[in-house]
C-alpha cells in the first residue's frame, strides 16, 4: 500500500531514502533501481567524498569525520543534497545513506521541505557487512576494520532509531540483503514496480 499511494499529478519530488548498515549493498542496489526505474541516485557519502576531494573549506573536516566513522554536520550534507536535487532535472530520487541520524532527518525536512515517500532498509548481518566492506577495494579511507567497527556502532546507535521512526509511520520496506546482487534485486523490484509515478 505504502508504495502505491503516490499519484502521477503530485508536485513534490518523489523521495526514497535508502538505508542499511555499512556494506549492506545500498549503493549496488541503487544503481540497479536507478537504471531500471529511471530514478536519480544521490549518495550522501559520494557527495561528501566529492566535497572532500574538491579542496573545499570543509574538506579536511569531512575527511577526518569519515575516517572516524562519525556523522558530518547535517547542514553540510543536506545542502549538498539540496543542490543535487535541484540540478538533477529528475523528480524521482534515491537518497542513498541518508538520513544517518535524527539531526539529518530534521535538517532535511527543514531545508528541503519534504518527507520521504518510502524508506528502503537493507537488512544485513554484521559478519556479511564486514566481509563485503573489507573486500570492496575502492580505496575508501573508511574501508578498514577499525573504522568499520565504529561505523557499525554508529549505525546501531544513531541510524536504527531513524528507521524505527519511519517504521512507525508505515514508510519502511525492509529487504533481506543476504543473497547475490540479483537475488536481492528480485526482492526490491516489486516495491518499485508497484509505484504509479
Ligand atoms: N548482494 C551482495 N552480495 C555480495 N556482495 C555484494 C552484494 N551487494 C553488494 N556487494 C558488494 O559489497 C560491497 C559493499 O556494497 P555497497 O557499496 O553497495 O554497500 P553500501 O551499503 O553502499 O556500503 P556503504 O554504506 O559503505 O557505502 C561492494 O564491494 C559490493 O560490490
Ligand atoms: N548522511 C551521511 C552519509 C554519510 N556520512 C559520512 O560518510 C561516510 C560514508 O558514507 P556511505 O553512505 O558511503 O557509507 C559515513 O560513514 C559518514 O562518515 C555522513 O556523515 N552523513
Ligand atoms: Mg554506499
Amino acid at each position: 500500500k505504502l508504495a502505491t499511494e503516490a499519484t502521477s499529478n503530485r508536485c513534490n519530488p518523489f523521495i526514497t531514502f535508502v538505508l542499511g548498515g555499512p556494506g549492506s549493498g545500498k549503493g549496488t542496489q541503487c544503481v540497479k533501481i536507478a537504471e531500471t526505474f529511471r530514478f536519480a541516485h544521490l549518495s550522501a557519502g559520494d557527495l561528501l567524498r566529492e566535497e572532500m576531494s574538491s579542496n573545499s573549506e570543509n574538506g579536511t573536516m569531512i575527511h577526518d569525520i569519515i575516517k572516524e566513522g562519525k556523522i558530518v554536520p547535517s547542514e553540510i550534507t543536506v545542502n549538498l543534497l539540496r543542490k543535487a536535487i535541484h540540478s538533477s532535472g529528475n523528480h524521482k530520487f534515491l537518497i542513498d545513506g541518508f538520513p544517518r541520524n535524527e539531526e539529518n532527518r530534521i535538517a532535511f525536512e527543514r531545508i528541503v521541505g519534504v518527507e520521504p515517500d518510502i524508506v528502503l532498509f537493507f537488512d544485513c548481518p554484521e559478519e556479511e557487512m564486514v566481509k563485503r566492506v573489507l573486500n570492496r577495494n575502492q580505496g575508501r579511507v573508511d574501508d578498514n576494520i577499525d573504522t568499520m567497527k565504529k561505523r557499525l556502532e554508529v549505525f546501531k546507535k544513531l541510524n536504527l532509531p531513524v528507521i524505527d521512526y519511519y517504521s512507525a509511520k508505515g514508510k519502511v520496506c525492509k529487504i533481506n540483503a543476504v543473497g547475490t546482487v540479483n537475488e536481492v534485486f528480485e526482492k526490491v523490484l516489486p516495491v518499485f514496480a508497484a509505484l504509479r509515478i
